[in-house]
């Protein structure tokens, strides 16, 4: 295993919002490492910070104390984060409403600059992919929960990133709807061969990745799972 692998580094990384009296820790010291191929859950309850953890790994937000790094991806310098090859699949709705679901699934595609047409063609190979060519012209009102869910995860399909960051993907679904996604999710991965790491309050979405790493009050736990200590 060589640094190239670690694609993504988190060393003692922090984040604190506001200051004095009414600062909140969202994350203590996290050193925490996301290697090619890796199937992480990050699990923890409401509040335990694991979407500010995600924001970390994803460049969305600074560390406010350590430092994160992306050995193994190409980043334009060492401070900014490689965005074209992180995919991101937020909690809660993430859909632009104007656009069809074909539209915003090509999104990120025609944001980097692929034309239209192509980014289009594209975008509707990975909704078949996924099962949901169906809903190509459908808007975002006319989608279930666990449907928008599936679009989101194509338009992550469609960018063909190396990690994928999801923020409790099936927070929001029922038990079976929840299952589904999940399974979507681990396909688009299993299909691009790219990294995984799922936050989740769910044990049960949890057991459904290798390694599983707990967070409580804003701190990781001990690593647990099949492949032994992270960091
Ligand atoms: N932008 C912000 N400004 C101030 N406090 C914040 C901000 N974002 C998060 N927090 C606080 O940081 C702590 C961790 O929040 P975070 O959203 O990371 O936890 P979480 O485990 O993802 O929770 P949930 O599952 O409910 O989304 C919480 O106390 C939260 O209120």
């Amino acid at each position: 295993m060589t640094s190239a692998d670690v694609l993504v580094d988190a060393r003692d990384a922090a984040r604190t919002y506001g200051r004095g009296p009414t600062a909140v820790v969202a994350v203590h010291g996290a050193t925490f490492q996301v290697r090619a191929g890796d199937r992480t859950a990050v699990v923890g309850p409401s509040g335990s910070g694991k979407s500010t953890l995600l924001h970390l790994l994803a460049g969305l937000e600074r560390p406010s104390g350590g430092r994160v790094s992306w050995p193994g991806l190409d980043t334009p310098s060492a401070e900014s984060a490689p965005i074209h090859q992180i995919g991101v699949v937020f909690q809660g709705p993430s859909l632009i409403p104007a656009l069809d679901v074909v539209e915003n699934t090509a999104l990120p595609l025609v944001l980097a600059g692929v034309p239209e047409g192509q980014a289009q063609r594209r975008a509707q190979a990975s909704l078949h992919d996924l099962g949901i060519a169906g809903l190509a012209r459908r808007l975002p009102e006319e989608l279930s929960g666990g449907q928008a869910q599936r679009v989101a995860i194509a338009r992550v399909l469609t960018q063909s990133p190396r990690l994928v960051l999801a923020d409790e993907p099936s927070g929001h679904l029922d038990r079976a709807t929840a299952d589904h996604v999940i399974d979507v999710l681990i396909s688009a991965v299993d299909m691009l061969g790219a990294a995984l790491v799922v936050t989740t309050h769910d044990h049960a979405v949890a057991r459904r990745l290798a390694i599983r790493r707990e967070m409580h009050e804003g701190r990781l736990i001990a690593p647990h799972g099949t492949q032994g200590p992270q960091s």
